[in-house]
């Protein structure tokens, strides 16, 4: 994997982004000549933006007191050195050194300085965000919340350097206020920051800008193994298509059992099967109440579907798998989607078995009123959950908040659960009980839409189960950047595939459809779709 590949799987927090930074200027690297070359790279990004968009006309280049404000200013001296024209704001009254010294020279060059943000806004048609970076400490008040609050208000497209101004550099929490930027060009490493869920609404469009940090001090800070990853194309490519011998048989490819659907939620076993169906998993048997055994059958005719006893509802009541067979039979078994509270007595013995479950929809809401933590700690085998924040919260009421701080929520509730769980949302995470968490970087809301999560139960089911099968899966986390992969797939690494799997599918759909069209039936189509592109591009 190359170099620039390899960064992009890394997230910092801003105290590990300082000590990497640290290494570099005690190695010998001037803080001013670092500056420098982030600026350049900057103001090369934007010139190309510009000629690739229809942006034109006066930049305004917003300067903050440290050394976002610098870059902003090398920046603005390099468009202006091409022919741009630039005009600059630094509504400030002290800098740091290095930025009062840009500020000096950008004005010895007849850079127009505006006092106020007003006259900025008046007198430009884009603007380059460079008030704050990862040095904001403190909330944003008075005049400088009020500039903010005017610039959002501009219709202006916004470039922010490093990150949105306002927004913490780990949490993504907007202090006070922050820049609603269209376009955020995160330097050298990935802020954590940038990655929640609360800070979309501000980012935009994101892209790292890559400022050669030598691997060897991401890697003196961070430890072999970082704790948090993004899961980019590469880790799919290594993992997707799941490798076959060339002599095998269907058992050896892994055999997922589903135990899914209701009277009330039938829909939802079909979609989950068709998500397995897409894995390209060896055998697939699911489990639904005898009355949807023969509508399963017509729409999964490759699957062996099992009809099982059902209550007056409609609801699973006793899983009855066929003669000669037992749970164990099974590489793996995702068990939730539309199964309904009835299905209480078959979770419990599911959640007995020894094999690697896989529990959604309401296999979560059963597991949380039989008691989480004392319901998991007793299996031996690998677990993973997939709440979204809803179920989390009913699952783990002592984890923490998983809207407000979601990294730190799951990572503890993988950590006291001892299972691999993957809290849904715009930027789903993934933990791992050692303290991996993974991030899923792209996704869309077109996926926000019923029996979207049924689909990707069933996707990571097979995936599992083949994997398992292989006898290629590795129990304990290993983040693969600084190491030679050895082959092996870890279990946190093929969930974070299958999020990343779907979430692209979903996003091909709507390049496709519109937002309006990714419903979770046709979302089952652009699944193999994404597979074939990227076996072209592994193939490169
Ligand atoms: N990461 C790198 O290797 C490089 C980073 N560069 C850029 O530098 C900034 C970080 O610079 P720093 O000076 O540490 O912080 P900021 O520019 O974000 O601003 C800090 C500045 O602002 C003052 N301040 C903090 N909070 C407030 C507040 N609420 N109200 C008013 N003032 C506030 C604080 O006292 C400081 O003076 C990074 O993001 C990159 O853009 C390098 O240029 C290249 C290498
Ligand atoms: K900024």
């Amino acid at each position: 994997m190359d170099r620039q590949k390899k960064i992009e799987q890394v997230v910092v927090s801003a105290q590990q982004m300082r000590d990497i930074e640290g290494r570099i200027f005690a190695a010998g690297m001037p803080v001013a000549a670092l500056m420098e070359k982030v600026g350049r790279l900057i103001a090369h990004r934007i010139v190309e933006t510009l000629h690739a968009t229809s942006l034109r006309g006066c930049a305004g280049i917003l300067v903050g007191p440290g050394h976002n404000g610098g870059d902003a200013l090398v920046v603005a001296r390099e468009l202006h050195f091409q022919g741009y024209q630039v005009a600059i704001c630094a509504p400030f009254s002290k800098f740091k050194e290095l930025t009062t010294s840009h500020l000096q020279y950008a004005e010895s060059i007849g850079i127009r300085r505006y006092d106020s943000v007003e006259e900025l806004l008046a007198h430009c048609d884009i603007l380059i965000d460079g008030l704050f970076g990862l040095g904001l400490e403190r909330h944003l008040t008075g005049s400088v919340a009020t500039a903010i609050d005017q610039i959002n208000q501009s219709s202006l497209p916004i470039i922010s350097i490093d990150l949105p101004s306002g927004l913490h550099t780990d949490t993504g929490e907007a202090l006070g206020t922050a820049i609603r930027a269209n376009y955020t060009w995160c330097l050298g490493l990935w802020k954590l920051g940038l990655l929640q869920d609360r800070a979309l609404e501000y980012i935009g469009n994101a892209e790292l800008i890559d400022f050669d940090i030598p691997l060897a001090d991401i890697q003196a800070v961070l430890g072999d193994a970082p704790s948090i990853g993004r899961v980019t194309k590469e880790l799919a490519i290594a993992t997707l298509p799941l490798r076959r011998p060339p002599v095998t048989h269907k058992y050896k490819q892994g055999h997922l059992l589903l135990i899914c659907g209701s009277f009330r939620y039938a829909g939802g076993a079909i979609l989950t099967g068709l998500g397995a169906r897409a894995s390209g998993v060896g055998m697939l048997s699911i489990a639904v109440p005898e009355s949807l055994k023969p509508l399963l059958v017509a729409q999964l005719p490759d699957a062996l579907i099992v009809g099982c006893p059902e209550t007056a509802a409609g609801a699973i009541s006793s899983l009855q798998l066929p003669e000669n067979t037992d749970l164990n039979d099974f590489d793996a078994i995702a068990v939730g989607p539309g199964l309904t509270i009835e299905a209480t007595p078959t979770v419990e013995q599911v959640l007995k078995c020894d094999r690697t479950l896989i529990l959604d929809a309401d296999g979560l809401n059963i597991l949380a009123k039989l008691g989480t933590i004392p319901t998991l700690t007793q299996r031996s085998a690998k677990t993973i959950l997939t709440p979204h924040a809803g179920e989390f919260k009913r699952l783990f009421p002592d984890a923490g908040d998983p809207v407000g701080d979601r990294i730190g929520a799951v990572k503890a509730a993988a950590s006291i659960s001892n299972a691999v769980v993957l809290l849904k949302g715009a930027r789903t995470a993934i933990a791992h009980p050692t303290g991996m968490v993974w991030i899923n970087p792209e996704s869309t809301p077109a996926l926000a839409r019923g029996g979207s999560g049924d689909v990707l139960t069933g996707l990571m089911g097979g995936l599992i189960a083949q994997a398992q099968a292989a006898e290629n899966i590795a129990i304990d986390s290993t983040f693969e950047i600084f190491k030679q992969s050895d082959r092996q797939i870890t279990i946190d690494a093929i969930a974070s595939v299958a999020a990343w799997w779907h979430s692209q599918a979903g996003i091909k759909a709507e390049s496709d459809r519109s937002v309006m069209g990714v419903d979770a039936f046709t979302l089952t189509h652009y699944l193999l779709p994404v597979v074939s592109e990227l076996r072209l591009v592994g193939s490169n």
